[in-house]
């Protein structure tokens, strides 16, 4: 059983969190972690960024897809407003660093982000969201408002006893490089996206 292994005071470059750790026991290398802002109000409803781990985007910067500066948006929004950001280790949509890596090598011939994770033999997504209502759940959070444009996630709470009390945009403005990726996200998965 997931539950809260840890938690401690983090002050960042953004503000004031204090920072937790979530998994099966205190061994575990890869614990989700969960970011809450000083000036969250567990009152009233949450505002939530599901964040899904994205090593080569969140630390290094790709520019491949828009993952590093939709967590600095939600970091910055979150320190702003009050509220939570879940790191959830979901690398590559579940399918791990390796799998991803093979998957930009496919993109590089050519194929869409979706096609290269099908040809490799995974699902299109193969993430599992009840993490996050897991965590949700165990902080007493049953409220939220939620940081995404991806309406699978939308769908996720909206059928868990989460209440879904509005979506906030997180759209970053696209580049030459993730212009397509950003427009396979918006064709393929639905997301709410202008890609003006
Ligand atoms: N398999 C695969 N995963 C990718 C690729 N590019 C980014 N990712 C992963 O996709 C995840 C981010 O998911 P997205 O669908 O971009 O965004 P989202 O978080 O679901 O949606 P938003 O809430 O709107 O941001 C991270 O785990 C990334 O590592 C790719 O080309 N292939
Ligand atoms: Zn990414």
């Amino acid at each position: 059983m997931m539950k809260k292994q840890i938690e401690a005071k983090l002050p960042t470059e953004w503000g004031k969190f204090t920072i937790m750790a979530y998994a099966d026991n205190e061994n575990d290398w890869m614990p989700h972690l969960v970011m809450v802002s000083d000036n969250t109000d567990f009152s009233k409803d949450v505002n939530v960024r599901i964040h899904s781990e994205c090593i080569t985007g969140d630390l290094f910067h790709s520019k491949k897809c828009d993952c590093g500066k939709q967590l600095d948006a939600a970091m910055k929004y979150i320190h702003k407003y009050g509220g939570i950001l879940l790191y959830l280790r979901q690398e590559g949509r579940s399918i791990g660093i390796i799998n991803k890596l093979k998957a930009y090598n496919l993109q590089d011939e050519g194929m869409d982000t979706v096609e290269a994770n099908l040809k490799l033999g995974f699902p299109a997504d193969a993430r599992d969201f009840s993490i996050a209502t897991d965590i949700l759940t165990d902080l007493g959070i049953t409220s939220i408002n939620l940081l995404t444009n991806n309406p699978e996630k939308i769908k996720y709470i909206e059928k868990s006893y989460i209440t879904l009390k509005k979506r906030i945009p997180l759209e970053i403005y696209p580049n030459k490089e993730n212009k397509n990726y950003l427009k396979t996200k918006k064709d393929y998965f639905g997301h709410f996206l202008d890609l003006k």
